[in-house]
């Protein structure tokens, strides 16, 4: 595969005079426009990257906060089971065994894989707005059911609707946060989804852990109640998000596109840097029309779905649909479920002497405070220093860090008591496996997917991506606790090899999408057949003037010329 490094923009043809080898800069209200003479390709920002760049993009910024709020619903479920199951009166109501238990947790995430799966048909046909705002609906029935549920029956169904709703959420959210981003700060932008998720899950563990003790059904109700309050909020916002302009474009609403845009980058929609990018846009959907011989199809048909989903298995799709999959595959298989979920086991069994509420506090209530703790970085360096050396630096010590355990475990499980020391460098390992898995697979793994598709695909690809994250959640939910009875050393074993091959796999198998305009990737997956698509791009975007447009701003400023 081709690792050509493309830049946001494009191509154009070059200036006549223009031979020197130094980019010629042009900038209007804080935005720069730079002409590569000698690749003669464009490239611009609309300002800095970084938290600078997210307060220059106040309105994207705002929007991106809200629908993160779906990731919040998502975390806080977590959060909240693992105490809500073990809350004495919710025990008193219920006793049920670890099988009605799995069940309960399996019924969120089999929900969530189905909402994943059909919510793109909704984001494509009618709005990513509309869809978040029948999300939500969705979720708060299921979580309105689970409050008041008077049966198990009650509380099964409740998590599978909701589900369904935090399903759909966690594909929602990411696809619209990328298309309303600019290239400079969309990493930032959609770490918040991560950043959201970690939140929720601290939230979640917190209330639960603060309500458990009042008397009675409330301890168990109320938490599981609190969730409709952003729910709620989510639904009636989401009614005055701005549309994404990208869908707009593929609706053939170019005047609505050219407003949401200009809100969404603060800049009138005369803006040369606007109409640079919604030319972009145009050219992609044109593209794909004609690449599609004409024939896309009605929008949302029966016929265009079936087609666009098969699409996604085509030799022009397979490679970007493997890539969100895998990408959803490794976080997961990186383990940190297994650590969420049956942590506690593992930390009582290195026989610390923490028990009950300690080994509680410090694995799941720890685990998700430095998980927190570790977006923050990532927000801040993911544009800057891209995708590719996060995962593949943060595979290195997951790698590392499950390995040390193993081996640790193999040595001294038969007496921890008297390897202290070794127990607790084992729960060091622990977190310093959490701190690398939350500034790499966590965040990127909600982004990279989004990042890869073009538009006639991305809805798809990115429910596809999703589903894989709930499918392999589900599986590790699964096998873990057979597999830590087989063997504890050897489970940690096989997540060391999971993020060994995260590791290969980042390395060479993953392009770099960072400061890459969402319509330029496809230049970063060039293959022969992305030639001839090359070629007959530049011919879409001379047609639309593009090239012009670019040519005109272009045209060097003597004062700002480096
Ligand atoms: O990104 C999230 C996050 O890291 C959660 O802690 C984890 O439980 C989810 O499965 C994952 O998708």
């Amino acid at each position: 595969m081709s690792q050509r490094r493309a830049t946001r923009g494009g191509a154009y043809a070059a200036l006549p005079d223009a031979d020197d080898a130094a980019p010629l800069l042009s900038r209007q209200h804080g935005g720069t426009l730079a002409l590569h003479p000698q690749s003669r390709s464009y490239s611009y920002s609309y300002g800095p990257s970084g938290v600078s760049g997210l307060l220059h993009n106040r309105t994207a910024l705002a929007s991106a906060l809200f629908v993160s709020i779906g990731g919040l619903l998502f975390g806080y479920d977590q959060g909240v089971v693992a105490n809500v199951l073990v809350m004495p009166a919710f025990v008193a109501r219920w006793p049920i065994g670890a099988w009605e238990k799995g069940v309960l947790t399996a019924a969120l995430e089999l929900g969530s894989l189905a909402g994943a799966l059909t919510s793109g048909v909704l984001a494509d046909r009618y709005s990513r707005r509309t869809s978040i705002l029948t999300a939500c609906i969705v979720f708060c029935l299921g979580s309105t059911l689970q409050t008041g549920a008077q049966t198990l029956t009650h509380l099964i169904l409740g998590r599978a609707i909701g589900g369904v709703g935090v399903g759909a959420l966690s594909m929602l959210s990411p696809l619209y946060m990328a298309e309303i981003s600019p290239p400079e700060v969309r990493g930032a932008l959609m770490a918040l989804e991560q950043l959201a998720i970690v939140f929720g899950a601290v939230l979640g563990f917190w209330t639960g852990y603060f309500t458990r003790d009042i008397p009675g059904d409330v301890s168990f109700r109320l938490p599981l109640g609190i969730q409709l309050v952003p729910g709620i909020v989510l639904a009636l916002g989401s009614l005055l998000l701005p549309p994404s302009p990208r869908l707009l474009v593929l609706h053939g609403d170019t005047n609505a596109a050219l407003v949401a845009l200009g809100t969404l980058r603060r800049r009138p929609r005369t803006d040369t840097l606007v109409q640079i990018e919604l030319l972009e846009m145009q050219v992609e959907v044109v593209l794909l029309a004609r690449a599609a011989g004409g024939t896309s199809g009605k929008l949302g048909s029966l016929r265009a779905e079936r087609r666009a989903w098969a699409r996604l298995f085509s030799p022009g799709y397979a490679q970007r649909t493997a890539i969100g999959v895998m990408m959803m595959f490794f976080q997961q298989w990186s383990g940190i479920n297994a650590l969420l979920y049956y942590g506690p086991t593992l930390m009582r069994a290195l026989g610390l002497g923490l028990q009950g509420d300690g080994v509680n506090l410090l694995v799941s209530g720890g685990i998700g405070i430095v998980q927190f703790l570790a977006v923050l970085p990532a927000i801040v360096f993911i544009d800057r220093l891209g995708r590719k050396p996060l995962l593949r630096g943060g595979s290195m010590v997951m790698t590392l860090a499950h390995f040390c355990i193993a081996v640790l475990v193999r040595q001294y499980s038969d007496d921890w008591p008297s390897h202290t020391l070794a127990a607790w460098i084992s729960v060091g390992c622990v977190y310093l496996f959490t701190a690398a898995y939350g500034v790499s697979y966590g965040p990127i793994g909600w982004i990279l997917p989004s990042e890869v598709f073009p538009l006639s695909t991305r809805s798809k690809g990115v429910a596809l991506a999703t589903a894989s994250n709930w499918f392999n959640n589900f599986l590790i939910g699964l096998v873990t606790p057979e597999l830590m009875e087989v063997s504890a050393s050897g489970t940690f074993m096989i997540f060391a090899v999971a993020c060994f091959l995260g590791y290969l796999w980042s390395t060479y198998l993953v392009p770099e999408t960072a400061n890459v305009s969402l319509e330029e990737i496809d230049a970063v997956f060039g293959s022969d057949a992305g030639l001839e698509e090359l070629e007959l791009k530049s011919q879409i975007e001379e047609e639309l003037g593009l090239h012009d447009l670019v040519r005109q701003w272009g045209t060097p400023d003597p004062d700002h010329t480096s």
